[in-house]
């Protein structure tokens, strides 16, 4: 799998009603091979708004996303099926749904409602909250509700997985077994892309890049 953004602009209206330029000929390249990246960069310099782009969650920028070497049409089909099929999306909030069990919001990440209840018990207890699979989300800490996001996303078998600061809400050792997960999900032939402000995080990636003025620069 390989995903190729060229010449991306975006800009956004600050709160003030002026425009700044978000995006300014940004350039990413992901290889075939599969790989991690680190997405550094100061609060607000835009890594989440890069991964809505990658994700398929925000059509709105000028320049070309290549997916597999084909440009991404920019229709609500096209999105919702990259989506589905190929890439899965850890958010800062996580989106879960709150009145459900842990063990139905995992279930929600499968593509395929066959064998979706073993598979995601399967990916609770790699992130290590097989406990709690019948507990509502509502009831849970940030760190635990970060380990259900963690695990319906690995529930998909996405191509690629995203990751915006899967460990802000987590603990040294929390942190430590999440990094033991992304381990496990590089040895799994997926590819990873982490916007983090941890350096440890950082660090266990294979390449880091820091986004700044609107372009990513190679760390
Ligand atoms: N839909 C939007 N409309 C207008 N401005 C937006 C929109 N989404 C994001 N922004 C602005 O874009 C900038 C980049 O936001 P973004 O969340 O991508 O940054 P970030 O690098 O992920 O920050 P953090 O490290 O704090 O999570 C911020 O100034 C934010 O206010």
């Amino acid at each position: 799998m390989t995903i190729e953004l060229t010449s991306i602009h975006k800009s956004i209206t600050e709160a003030n009603g002026e425009k700044r330029e978000l995006f300014d000929d940004l350039e990413f390249r992901l290889g075939d091979a599969p790989t991690s990246v680190a997405i550094m960069g100061r609060s607000g310099s835009g890594k989440t708004s890069l991964l809505r782009i990658i994700a398929g969650l925000d059509p709105h920028y000028s320049g070309s996303y290549f997916f597999d070497g084909e440009v991404l049409g920019r229709d609500a089909v096209n999105l919702a099926r990259l989506r589905w099929r190929s890439i899965g999306f850890i958010t800062q909030h996580f989106d879960l749904l709150q009145d459900r069990t842990v063990l139905r919001n995992v279930m929600f990440g499968c593509p395929d409602r066959r064998g979706s209840k073993a598979r995601s018990r399967e990916c609770l207890e790699r992130v290590g909250i097989s406990a709690l699979a019948s507990k509502r989300v509502n009831r849970l800490s940030g760190g635990e509700s970060q380990r259900v996001a963690i695990a319906r996303a690995l529930a998909k078998q996405p191509r690629v997985l995203l990751a915006d600061e899967p460990t802000g809400a987590l603990d040294a050792e929390s942190e430590e077994l999440i990094l033991d997960v992304f381990d496990t999900v590089k040895r799994m032939g997926t590819s990873l892309i982490v916007a983090t402000h941890s350096e440890r995080v950082a660090a266990s990636c294979e390449r880091i890049v820091h986004l700044a003025d609107g372009r990513l620069h190679s760390a």
